[in-house]
């Protein structure tokens, strides 16, 4: 698969990432050698060191072939219980072992129904990112908790409403560095939607889960992505 998408994007336009389980990350970073795809982790721990039994340390990602991680997906956040503090924590490893860090913010449907959203995002980006973010060692993925595996996407008008307070938070922050931090939106991203998701202000990519895994409708996603930078 990884095979078959370097070829029909040889010279791709967009920077295309596949965080893999972490048992397939230093397969996948193989055959991703010499092709545009950069490939990451999908978590680290904290430490840069030490005796954490399981855990996978961001020196240990990058020795496998990883340049990227995911940190603070919902799923993180929810099964291991991961605090902004942890994820600001593991984003501040990830940046000291030389990873470019994908850092996850969303509200849960309970807090979009109590019009909590954009405290709730706010606050996550608050807490999660360290000092000194720039373009070229963050992105940060909008992704609605209740929108991931579920087929349920928010309307363009709330995307563009959580793009745009994000964006103003990390340039008011971050200065013009915060302009040039992307911001991507996950949550059942799909060929069908893409294109006009990708339209929207202040969308820069997406982080991809369902539709990735079929080359078909991956490519048809970067294609999308081409096509509006
Ligand atoms: O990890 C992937 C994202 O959470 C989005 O997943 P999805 O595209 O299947 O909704």
């Amino acid at each position: 698969e990884v095979t078959a998408l370097a070829a029909a994007h040889p010279a791709p336009a967009v920077d295309l990432l596949l965080c893999p389980p972490a048992t397939l990350v230093e397969r996948m970073a193989r055959a991703a050698d010499g092709t545009a795809i950069a490939v990451g982790g999908q978590d680290c721990h904290a430490a840069a060191a030490g005796a954490h039994t399981g855990d996978i340390s961001a020196a240990m990602l990058r020795d496998a072939g990883a340049s990227h991680v995911i940190l603070g997906h919902s799923e993180r956040r929810t099964d291991h219980a991961e605090t902004d503090a942890i994820v600001r924590a593991k984003t501040e490893a990830a940046l000291a072992g030389g990873l470019i860090a994908v850092v996850c913010v969303g509200e849960t449907e309970a807090q979009r129904d109590a019009g909590q959203t954009l405290g709730v995002v706010g606050s996550q980006l608050t807490g999660s990112l360290p000092e000194g973010v720039t373009g070229a060692t963050v992105v940060v993925a909008y992704e609605p908790v209740w929108a991931i595996g579920t087929g349920r996407v928010p309307t363009l008008a709330q995307i563009a409403e959580v793009h745009d307070f994000l964006r103003a938070e990390l340039v008011a922050r971050f200065g013009e560095a915060g302009q040039g931090v992307r911001l991507l939106y996950g949550g059942s991203v799909k060929p069908d939607n893409a294109a006009d998701i990708f339209a929207t202000s202040n969308v820069d990519g997406a982080l991809v889960g369902g539709a990735s895994l079929k080359a078909a409708d991956f490519s048809a996603i970067i294609t999308a992505l081409e096509a509006a930078v």
